[in-house]
């Protein structure tokens, strides 16, 4: 029985997934709806995957709700199996098989699928239709597993860290593929360590940190308005570096211009980039592992930071530096 269009695609109320008494996932409520991209973010072992895992009805759930196009996914059969699109973070596909003669053999599963020639090329593997799995790239072989993802038409596609060992043009062509699946209407929920691959193809994106789901809203905007406020930072007379935070950072630049009598030293106008507002959120979720990291022993413990609302911004981070 297919769901009603109002109903979200996807429905978890509570979730959790305890491994004895460690939470993999901690209580997790969130609907994506129909149609939509959502996007999860999150740390190595913050829970997505086990997330999505007991979503495909792979893994079993230790206490909350789910819906997945209206089924508990703990009790999906195969008519629901089929309107599902998988593609797992690691596959142990055979290599004794060409692409082509996988295709076909997956495609056999599904009532309605895609035309295999067409999925080959979508995926751009036309060149190693012929060839076995076993031969290809890894970066051929996890297009393999898009392929063999989306070859049954599914209503829902889950992507378990797709891209990962793709060139930058394969990527390229991925969020191409995915823009027109989505143009068709497929809902897609896909995990990723690519805050641009989020940025390209999530309509929202989550971020889990420790088993909960610390922030939702659309890419651009996690975080919030504060987390986004530009930073300026000099060095003072008193040879000391200074930052604030401002709506207004030419006002402040101005200011100090004249209260200087010139140019202020090491003058930086910075503006937080979404790597660094996900880093952000995420240290300030992450519990004590990364406390007391923050300016601590560099330059800046002497830092004045005046109307700081936003989360922390931590200078000595790789991407602070490459935006220095
Ligand atoms: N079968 C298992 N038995 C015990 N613990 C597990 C098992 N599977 C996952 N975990 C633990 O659950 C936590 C969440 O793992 P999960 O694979 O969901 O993380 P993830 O966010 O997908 O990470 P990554 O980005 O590395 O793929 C981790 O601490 C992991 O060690």
């Amino acid at each position: 029985m297919h769901q009603t269009d109002s109903e979200p695609a996807i429905r978890i109320r509570g979730l959790r997934k305890t491994y004895g008494s460690q939470a993999a996932v901690d209580g997790v409520d969130l609907d994506i709806a129909r149609g939509e991209t959502f996007a999860l973010l999150g740390p190595n072992g913050a829970g997505k995957s086990t997330t999505v895992e007991i979503l495909e009805g792979y893994r079993s759930r230790t206490g909350g709700e789910a819906s997945v196009l209206g089924v508990d996914p703990a009790h999906g059969g195969l008519d629901w199996k089929s309107r599902l699109g998988i593609v797992l973070q690691s596959t142990g596909e055979s290599g004794a098989f060409t692409v082509r003669e996988q295709l076909r053999h997956f495609a056999g599963f599904y009532p309605n699928p895609r035309d295999v020639e067409e999925v080959i090329a979508a995926v751009g593997l036309e060149a190693k239709a012929s060839t076995r799995i076993a031969k290809l790239s890894g970066g051929q072989r996890r297009r393999v597993d898009v392929a063999l993802g989306i070859v049954g038409r599914p209503e829902l596609l889950f992507l378990d860290e797709p891209t990962t060992g793709f060139d930058p043009e394969a990527r390229r062509d991925f969020w191409q593929l995915v823009r027109t699946l989505k143009a068709e209407g497929t809902t897609i929920l896909l995990t990723t360590h690519y805050l641009d691959e989020a940025a390209q193809l999530g309509d929202r994106a989550g971020v889990i940190v420790g088993g909960r789901l610390v922030d939702v809203g659309r890419v651009h905007e996690l975080g919030g308005a504060a987390a986004r406020v530009p930073i300026v930072r000099w060095r003072g007379a008193d040879g000391l570096v200074h930052e604030q935070r401002t709506d207004e950072p030419a006002r402040l630049v101005a200011s100090l211009v004249a209260d200087l009598g010139g140019e202020p030293a090491e003058l930086e106008v910075i503006r937080p980039s979404l790597e660094d507002i996900y880093l952000d959120l995420v240290r300030s979720h992450a519990g004590t592992e990364h406390a007391g990291t923050e300016h601590a022993g560099t330059e800046h413990a002497g830092t004045h930071s005046v109307g700081a609302t936003g989360p922390t911004i931590d200078p000595t981070t790789d991407a602070q530096e490459a935006l220095a």
